[in-house]
């Protein structure tokens, strides 16, 4: 129903903050979080899905993720994500019909050097599938690629804590395979996707550098093999995750297997932007390039699996064209001259500017949009699960009292980043802090007369024990202890309407086939407009 709230609107994601009955491992239900339980018990309180298919993603056993949840958030629509688009284009072939695997096997051959790939080796399905990467090897295989080399990224974060070793031993096989017959294909570098190569949102280069030189130029910690590699490291470390693994690299006699050489190519393997953009960059940009010393650069033809950004745009190359995501909640906005303010820290500031605005990291409108990031501690963040969520707060009561914004949003990231850490206390304590800094916002929030939607874009923190599937009872280790889930979670997330003067007419519609992307249609009703036809429609009823 379309209605005029008379002060500011905020949407407030939690991200990682599922629902799930359950107690047991639940960081969301253990934490003395009054407030949150609260606004739970009201009556404008339901629960959305934010996984699988109503984020575009290729089945519900996909459990959501922030590139995908902020699209549906920020675009009020269900687009195909990249997990979908990629296993389409090696299903119908378009992928390899395509002219940039065309340049890259033809570049290959005519050099006589060598293919390599790397990315996040998994079938977490959120940045990378792990058939992605072996249907590419066995089809240059086929068209004559003779010499090929995996970077592998150890994952424990969208996939168990600790399952680095069957992806390797897949890998491994596989490649074991393709090297009959004359070719020479081999695992050449690695490391743990937390330590190396995987960083985002500029939060730390330095992690970058580390893979470059791991990957690129061959130097780091060598090692007979990568599931060597694997148990040793692990033996130094006990109880380390694979995320947080040091990088290495694999040496036979006559040293390493893979440093990248003028003349190769290199192709990414993760479909997902944030996390490779970093390392795009180094790998195409010229001189221009100051964020760390990439030593002698090879002269290699480089592509992405997707285009990672599109406006800059990164990288030059790309195998599969991105989701076209447009008539956005904001490009609906702007026009409208409605004044926005958006904000996160820097962990998750690309998800509410970036991800929100359908992959676009330049702003719509200048006039009508207003960002605030917010640097990030650079720690594991059990180490800080309060994380900048104070400051965050800070900046948005002033923000509302300023009275400029008529629209904000923010994502407050501990349930997430503190949930991949696996640990259970440090998550509890997460949502306790989430639950004072959503007093403070919520108290400015009445005094500017607005109105609150609470949400979330996938769980996390709500199951922080892998469960066994038969059972349903916790995992346990070896030592009978019980096994942290750092990965999200497939369960449904809250929506809340915070309306502490009355302002909004009627319920909320309870179907339980909405999903996040119901959202954005609600929020422009709520400032007074009616949502395009195109969109999800609106849960007010
Ligand atoms: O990149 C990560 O940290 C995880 O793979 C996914 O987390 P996100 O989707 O919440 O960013
Ligand atoms: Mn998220
Ligand atoms: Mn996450």
């Amino acid at each position: 129903m379309k209605q005029q709230i008379p002060g500011p609107l905020v949407t407030i994601v939690l991200d990682g903050v599922g629902e799930i009955d359950r107690t047991e491992g639940n960081a969301v239900k253990l934490a003395h979080a009054p407030l949150y339980n609260h606004l739970r018990a009201s009556s404008r309180f339901t629960t959305l899905l934010a996984h699988g298919k109503a984020v575009g993603l290729p089945s519900d056993a996909d459990m959501g993720n922030s590139e995908v949840g902020h699209n549906a958030l920020g675009s009020g629509q269900i687009y195909d994500q990249g997990a979908k688009l990629v296993n389409d284009a090696i299903e119908s072939g378009a992928m390899f019909a395509g002219s940039v695997w065309r340049q890259l096997v033809d570049r290959v051959l005519r050099n006589d050097a060598t293919l390599h790939f790397f990315g996040l080796l998994s079938d977490g399905n959120v940045h990378s599938h792990i058939d992605h990467l072996i249907a590419m090897l066995r089809r240059a295989a086929s068209e004559g690629v003779t010499k090929a080399r995996v970077h592998a990224l150890l994952d424990g974060r969208d996939v168990g804590g600790t399952t680095a070793q069957i992806y390797l031993k897949q890998m491994e096989e596989v490649l074991a395979v393709l090297s009959e017959q004359g070719r020479d294909f081999r695992i050449a570098s690695g490391g743990g996707r937390m330590t190396i190569t995987m960083d985002r949102y500029e939060a730390d280069w330095a992690m970058v550098e580390r893979g470059w030189n791991h990957h690129v130029h061959g130097k780091g910690r060598t090692f007979p093999s990568a599931l060597e590699a694997l148990e040793t490291l692990r033996e130094e470390t006990p109880g380390i995750i694979d995320q947080n693994l040091p990088g290495f690299v694999i040496a036979d006699e006559q040293g390493p297997v893979g440093p990248m050489r003028d003349g190769d190519c290199v192709i990414c393997f993760n479909f997902r932007g944030d996390r490779a953009i970093e390392m795009s960059r180094a790998f195409d940009e010229g001189d221009s390039f100051t964020y760390f010393d990439r030593g002698t650069k090879p002269d290699v033809l480089y592509a992405g699996m997707m285009q990672y950004d599109g406006d800059l745009p990164s990288p030059d190359h790309y195998l599969v064209g991105p989701p076209n995501i447009t008539d956005t909640l904001t490009e609906f906005l702007v026009p409208e001259k409605v004044q926005m303010f958006a904000i996160s820290e820097t962990q998750k500031y690309g998800h509410v500017t970036y991800f929100w605005n359908g992959n676009r990291s330049g702003k719509v409108d200048e006039r009508y949009e207003t960002y605030m990031e917010i640097p990030s501690d650079r720690v594991s963040f059990d180490q800080r699960p309060w994380m900048k969520a104070a400051e965050i707060t800070d900046a948005l009561i002033s923000a509302l009292a300023s009275g400029t914004y008529r629209y904000l949003r923010v994502n407050y990231a501990n349930g997430d980043m503190v949930g991949h850490t696996g640990n259970l206390d440090a998550a509890i304590t997460a949502m306790a802090c989430l639950d004072i800094q959503l007093q403070r916002l919520l108290a400015a929030i009445k005094k500017a007369n607005g109105v609150a939607l609470i949400t979330a874009d996938h769980g996390n923190c709500d199951e922080m024990f892998e469960l066994d599937k038969k059972t349903g009872q916790p995992k346990r280790e070896t030592d009978g202890s019980i096994k942290p889930k750092t990965s999200h979670t497939l369960n449904r997330v809250p929506f809340i309407v915070y309306d502490p003067h009355g302002h909004v007419k009627g319920g909320l519609k309870d179907d339980p086939s909405f999903g996040i992307a119901n959202i954005a249609a609600t929020t422009v009703e709520l400032l007074g407009f009616e949502a395009p036809k195109r969109w999800c429609p609106s849960l007010l009823v």
